[in-house]
């Protein structure tokens, strides 16, 4: 589905990604998972259309996605998870959905599905953002790309200071998607166990280079695990 070859990305003259190709198929979940600083937020920054690249390509469905600002990605059906959440914190739950409905045409309703998938946001409705736990708000971070109705989610660190119970319940619901609608998950991690029960396919980043590609059994093998350890 969503196919990046020999992609560099600079800040200034820092070179964040270095030749990077990654394959994302329909239908599994992919995890890209990396230490601090490697380039992780870099890789997906680049595909949401947040940071441009210098060089390589990135296709959705075999169409090259250029320089097609992020709204235009979201219309051809990425939605977006970022790092730290990004809540309107003086905006209720329901104002916070609704303002994934902004890069929308049409179909400006939440699908029924958010709200089986996390109950809490239906009990909060009338709560303000700020005033939710991190899990809640990053279950509220879920559902608002979900407004978008997206074929490719995709998520920065969705487990990134939020406690084990809430965690799972990410999980099961990033399952959930794949298996009752077929979506596409591309997921960055540096918690190796949720790659390890959730991944189809792993992807391991160190220092901008894509330095292991392979099915997430591989993640118990030796060599793979140095690529984590600091
Ligand atoms: N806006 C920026 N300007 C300059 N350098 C940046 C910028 N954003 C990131 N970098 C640098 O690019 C490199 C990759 O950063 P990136 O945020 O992509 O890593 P990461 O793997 O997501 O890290 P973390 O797990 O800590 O979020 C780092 O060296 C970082 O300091």
């Amino acid at each position: 589905m969503l196919t990046i070859s020999n992609v560099d990305l600079y800040y200034g003259a820092a070179h964040a990604l270095k030749n990077v190709s990654l394959e994302v198929k329909t239908g599994e979940i992919t995890c890209v998972l990396g230490r601090n600083g490697v380039g992780k937020t870099s890789l997906l920054r680049a595909i949401v259309g947040q940071q441009p690249i210098r060089r390589g390509s990135i296709l959705l469905d075999d169409e090259p996605l250029g320089k097609a600002a992020p709204y235009a990605r979201i219309r051809k059906g990425i939605g977006f998870v970022p790092q730290g959440r990004e809540i309107f914190p003086l905006l209720t739950v329901r104002e916070n959905l609704e303002t994934g409905f902004a890069p929308l045409k049409s179909d400006r309703t939440v699908p029924d599905h958010v709200y089986e998938l996390f109950p809490v946001l239906k009990d909060m409705l009338s709560r303000r953002g700020g005033d939710l736990s991190g899990g809640q708000q990053q279950q509220l971070a879920i559902g608002r790309a979900l407004v978008t109705r997206p074929r490719l989610l995709v998520l920065d660190e969705p487990t990134e200071g939020i406690q084990p119970s809430i965690i799972k319940d990410i999980g099961r619901a990033i399952r959930y998607l794949r298996d009752e609608f077929g979506m596409t998950i591309l997921l960055v991690e540096q918690y190796l166990d949720f790659c390890r029960e959730l991944a189809d396919q792993i992807a391991i980043l160190d220092r901008g280079e894509v330095v292991h590609r392979g099915v997430a059994g591989d993640l118990d093998r030796d060599d793979v695990r140095r690529h984590l350890t600091v």
